[in-house]
């Protein structure tokens, strides 16, 4: 197995987000391998007391967590969320706007950062960029009947469109039972009306365009994790 080069510094950014939790928290948690050592740091302040209420992002992360003891509920009882922490592929510098969905979950992440009262993102400083698109493609959820329509519409809209296939080349199936056509627009400077204008097609469920969501990020590189705010 190939091993993560970034694993390291994924860990460090992740134990720092889980020093934000306090006692009493409804807090979401992220999908994806930074996610999990947060909720693995999480894991160990739970067995050492902290008491919070965790919203999990995906079947992924809830697993996950449970077999760490965490409480869990599900979003319909806490419709409120203090504190989300999740990943990225891309944070645009100074907007903190996002990439996110490479691992599959953008759906219920989505709804689970617009739900948050607060959302920090954490990742390696490899995934910050000038403007979104620039490394990663946008994934796009959408409904399985007519995708090829959908696939069709975000073509039309500047997209080199690929369906998201699992390892064994079947198509990618979302916890929602939906489907994932990731999108390389290239570097995009108007990133905003961009999610607009996917989000109007039919078919499309949501997208990984994650628009003034992130209030700050936590950066891990070779000197340290640092926290960097919108606008700086
Ligand atoms: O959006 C996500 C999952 O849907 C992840 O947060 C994103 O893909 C980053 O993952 P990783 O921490 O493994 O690099």
């Amino acid at each position: 197995m190939n091993e993560d080069p970034a694993a390291g510094l994924k860990r460090d950014v992740g134990e720092a987000a889980a020093r934000l939790v306090e006692d009493g928290m409804v807090v979401g948690l992220g999908t994806g391998s930074t996610a999990n050592f947060l909720i693995d740091a999480l894991g160990r302040r739970w067995a050492e007391g902290l008491r919070f209420t965790g919203i999990p992002t995906s079947i992924r992360s809830e697993e996950r967590a449970r077999k760490l003891g965490i409480a869990l509920s599900d979003f319909g009882r806490h419709p409120e969320i203090d504190l989300t922490i999740d990943g990225a592929d891309e944070i645009e510098e100074g907007t903190l706007n996002l990439v996110k969905g490479l691992g599959g979950a953008l759906l219920r992440e989505k709804i689970v950062a617009a739900n948050s009262r607060r959302m920090v993102v954490i990742a390696d400083d490899s995934k910050l960029v000038r403007h979104l698109g620039s490394k990663a493609p946008v994934p796009v959820e959408v409904t399985p009947f007519g995708w090829e329509a959908t696939s069709h519409r975000l073509g039309a809209i500047g997209a080199r469109v690929q369906p998201r296939r699992d390892p064994k080349g079947d198509f990618f199936v979302t916890d929602g039972g939906n489907l994932i056509l990731d999108c390389v627009f290239g570097p995009m400077e108007d990133a905003p009306q961009r999610e607009r204008a996917i989000r109007d097609i039919v078919g499309v469920v949501e997208c990984g365009l994650f628009i003034g969501r992130a209030e700050i990020a936590l950066l891990a590189g070779p000197n340290g994790v640092h926290t960097v705010g919108r606008g700086t």
